[in-house]
Order: structure tokens, then C-alpha cells, then sequence
């Protein structure tokens, strides 16, 4: 099945357009689960806190997002974590969209594909469902990527940070702004390998800290599932990210990180506080989906 249907699919059946970021911020991780290990061992610690979240969450959530830059920074236990959790998620049938934000020349990029979906040369080294991508080098940087149907790319398009508009606001020669310059390529490149919902496999990164771009980018880009970065712990609401949504409800999947992997009270309701941060999240944006 391609992605985007696989992905729609599950937000009907699952009732939910949720996807839980797993970013293990170290300074975030709960003193008292902290406590449970020693210093040898913290590839065990990271996957341990990880894969409670993911069982207490799975019912509510479509797929899950590594951000791999927090399991990197540990080196090997880092990544052995990582390939811990990548396993789990698979066992529970969790589509995994890895948030590693990679793209180089052609044969490069072809590197990084079979690094995240594995080719006829290799297995994948991190198995991903979907993968962020900077479109920033062009057609050729983002061919490789699109060779097996069952994988997408979210291509960054409107980052949530604060200073995103340093370059994606600004004006091309044509009069659009960068941002909406690489939304027509997103068409260009989706062209007409659209699935049974009318999206095709190059989704877009678009953050829900900016309303009035999601509206402008939703109209240019029609065919691309939106991966809506921003709600929760950078101030983005479900209000703000309405217009990421068609008129079925369907096109976008909001991703909460430290909002749901580090509630408040976990200090007293242990994993059952991350399972409640993530029905609230869920419900929080299924109400504005009428
Ligand atoms: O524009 C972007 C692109 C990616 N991100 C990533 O999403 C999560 C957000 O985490 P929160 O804790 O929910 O703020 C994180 O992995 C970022 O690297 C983004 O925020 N904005």
C-alpha cells in the first residue's frame, strides 16, 4: 500500500492524527526512572522510557516520530536504543516517520534512502516508513528517495522555529516567497502518483506556529500529506493547525513531542500521565476537525 493511504487509512480507522515525537531530551527524562539504572547503561534507559511511551500510546497515536538527533548524541548506545524502539514499534505495527532531515547529491541521497529503506543492495540500517528530507538540493536529491511506493518523504517547506522566515519568507524573483517556491515543487514532484485519497508520497513539513502560512501552503500544495511540527511545547493549538486539515478531516498528522514524553505529573502517575497527555492531545485536535 502506498504511504499516504497507509497513513489515512490509520487516521480513520484510529479515530486520531496524532504522531508522538520520541526526542529522549536527557535533562527531560524523569529523575525517578533515571533511578532504575547505572551509568553503564543507558542505551537500556533510553529504549526503556521509550517503549512504555509507545505502549501506553499506541491506541491513540497513527505513527511515531524519532527525532535521531537525540539518539546520536549518545554515539553507539544512542543508536542501539534506537534500533530497540525502531524494533518495538514494528512488532506493534507503528509506522515510524524518522526525523532526520537528510538530503546530498543524487548518489548520496541514494546512500541515505537505503540507510532508512534499504534497496536491493542493503536491508535498511534504521527501517522508516517515511523520512524528513531538505528539499534544498533540488529533483536529483529527492529521486532516490522515491523508488518504493510504501515510503514517504516529508520535505521541509515552513520550519516551526522562530527564525524560519530568515530565508523561507523571502521573495523569490518570480514574486513567491522560498517557502512557496519549494511547495510547487512538491506538486512537480508528487505529479500525478497520487493515491486513493488524492495524496501522493512527498508530504511537506509545515509548522503550526504559522496559521496564515498553512493556510497559503495547503492551497498550493493539494496532493501533499501535511507533518505539522510546533504543537504543544513550541505554543502551536489545534486552532492553528485547522487549515493543514481537507474538508474530510484528513491531509495532516500533528506531531506533539516533549508535550507528551514529559508530562508535568509523571512524578506521580508514572506512564499513565504520558497516556492521558496523549488522549488529551488527540482529542485536543480531533474537535476542530468537524
Ligand atoms: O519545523 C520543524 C521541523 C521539525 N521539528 C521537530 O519536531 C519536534 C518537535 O518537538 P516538540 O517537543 O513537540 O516541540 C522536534 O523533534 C523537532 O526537531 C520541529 O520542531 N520543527
Amino acid at each position: 500500500m502506498m504511504f499516504a493511504d497507509r497513513m489515512l487509512s490509520l487516521c480513520q480507522s484510529k479515530n486520531s492524527r496524532l504522531v508522538v515525537g520520541l526526542d529522549p531530551h536527557w535533562d527531560l527524562i524523569p529523575a525517578s526512572f533515571k533511578a532504575g539504572f547505572t551509568d553503564g547503561q543507558v542505551a537500556n534507559l533510553i529504549s526503556g522510557y521509550l517503549n512504555n511511551v509507545i505502549d501506553v500510546t499506541h491506541d491513540h497515536a497513527v505513527a511515531y516520530k524519532p527525532q535521531i538527533a537525540f539518539f546520536e548524541q549518545f554515539g553507539l548506545s544512542g543508536l542501539t536504543a534506537l534500533l530497540d524502539v525502531l524494533d518495538h514499534l514494528h512488532h506493534l505495527q507503528c509506522p515510524v516517520i524518522m526525523d532526520a532531515k537528510r538530503n546530498d547529491i543524487g548518489s548520496t541521497a541514494a546512500a541515505y534512502a537505503r540507510t532508512f529503506f534499504g534497496d536491493d543492495l542493503l536491508p535498511p540500517a534504521f527501517p522508516s516508513d517515511a523520512l524528513t528530507v531538505n528539499g534544498y538540493l533540488g529533483s536529483d536529491g529527492i529521486k532516490p528517495f522515491l523508488k518504493q511506493p510504501e515510503r514517504g518523504i516529508f520535505v521541509l517547506v515552513k520550519t516551526s522555529n522562530p527564525s524560519s522566515g530568515e530565508l523561507q519568507d523571502q521573495a523569490l524573483a518570480a514574486g513567491n516567497t522560498v517557502a512557496e517556491g519549494m511547495a510547487d515543487l512538491l506538486e512537480q514532484w508528487n505529479g500525478d502518483q497520487l493515491g486513493e485519497f488524492g495524496y501522493g508520497n512527498v508530504g511537506a513539513v509545515v509548522g503550526a506556529t504559522y496559521p496564515e502560512h498553512m493556510r497559503t501552503l495547503r492551497q498550493r500544495m493539494p496532493h501533499s500529506l501535511f507533518l505539522v511540527p510546533g504543537y504543544g511545547a513550541q505554543g502551536g493549538s489545534a486552532e492553528a493547525v485547522r487549515a493543514a486539515f481537507d474538508g474530510n478531516g484528513l491531509g495532516a498528522l500533528i506531531n506533539s513531542s516533549r508535550g507528551i514524553l514529559f508530562p508535568p505529573s509523571f512524578e506521580t502517575s508514572g506512564f499513565e500521565a504520558v497516556r492521558e497527555a496523549a488522549v488529551e492531545a488527540k482529542t485536543d485536535i480531533n474537535r476542530i476537525l468537524a
